[in-house]
């Protein structure tokens, strides 16, 4: 058997399509625009080029994208002002704070000075603590992500068996939650897990999110079930080059899995999509109109 391959890439456009229907619907009725700033502390190449394909994406589906690029010698209290600023503009509906911030910043606090309904990744304590009493939240953009693509595939999840691997609070913890308000039996393994290929091989669905690179083998997959594969990880190639790679050994996956998302192409392009999918949602509830459905849990 050969997996289906869950084209990530179609799907994240698909729903950047919708986003941007959405988004003429709310200008066209209300003169709305929804507004989303990205604040980026320090000058990591790699993420500046992230950054720089989030705004070239929100201005695509029709919003205004604002970009705060800061020293990487701000003060928390200069970074704080920033955010400050941003919550208090009415025309800003999504704030994003790129992480990991550098050393001498204190993320969780960074994080928690964010107005929870501008919240676009999910990550303030009210949302983390709305998604898991199942609550109305704004939810991480890759786990739900994931999720868009895994009711995609299967329909109900109800019933299934779930492993996810790694326990970030970015993807691990949320996409549990999200697992289990959608009826799964979800079971977290993490690096201390005992006989993780065993626990892997009771799974109808697998997410990979250790940030090891290729480590779950295809002999620990079920026979049809689907790999959700969110490990983004370069690795150098012999030829002196590098390549991007997943947490799965896609090679041996793809071979007993009965779908999988490949990397790149899968998970990454849809953490984007949702980005932008929660910025409109954000958007519409701060202005008290129908959110889009499709595009929320
Ligand atoms: N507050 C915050 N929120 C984030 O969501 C966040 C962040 N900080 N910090 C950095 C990481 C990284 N991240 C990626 C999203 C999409 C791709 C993506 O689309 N990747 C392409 C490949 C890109 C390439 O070729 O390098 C793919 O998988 O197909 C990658 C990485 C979001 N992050």
């Amino acid at each position: 058997m050969t997996a289906t391959v869950i084209d990530g890439k179609a799907f994240a456009a698909k729903v950047r399509g919708q986003v941007a229907e959405g988004v003429a619907r709310l200008k066209a009725d209300h003169d709305i625009t929804p507004g989303l700033a990205v604040v980026l502390v320090g000058e990591d190449p790699a993420s500046q080029v992230y950054v720089k394909s989030k705004g070239k994406m929100t201005r695509e589906v029709g919003m205004k994208s604002v970009e705060h690029r800061l020293d990487a010698s701000v003060s928390e209290a200069g970074l704080l002002e920033v955010i400050e600023t941003l919550n208090a503009d009415p025309t800003i509906h999504g704030i994003l704070v790129q992480l990991p911030l550098p050393d001498h910043l204190n993320s969780d606090l960074v994080i928690n000075a964010i107005d929870p309904a501008k919240d676009v990744d999910g990550f303030h304590i009210s949302n983390v603590g709305r998604l898991a009493t199942g609550q109305k939240a704004m939810v991480p953009c890759t786990p739900l992500g994931a999720l868009l693509m895994l009711r995609d595939h299967h329909g109900s999840l109800s019933g299934m068996n779930a492993v996810v691997i790694g326990r970030s609070n970015i993807v691990g913890k949320p996409m549990a939650q999200l697992l289990l308000g959608d009826s799964c039996t979800v079971t977290i393994a993490h690096s201390r897990t005992r006989d993780l290929p065993d626990v892997v091989r009771g799974a109808d669905i697998v997410v990979a999110a250790v940030g090891r690179p290729e480590m779950v083998q295809g002999d620990w997959i079920k026979p049809g079930a689907t790999v959700i594969d969110v490990g983004i990880n370069r690795i150098d190639k012999p030829d002196g080059g590098t390549r991007l790679v997943g947490d799965a050994d896609y090679g041996s996956c793809v071979k007993v899995a009965g779908a999988i998302t490949p990397v790149p192409g899968g998970v990454g392009p849809m953490t984007i999509a949702c980005l932008l999918a929660n910025t409109l949602t954000a958007c519409c509830r701060a202005n008290a109109l129908a959110e889009p459905d499709t595009l929320t849990v």
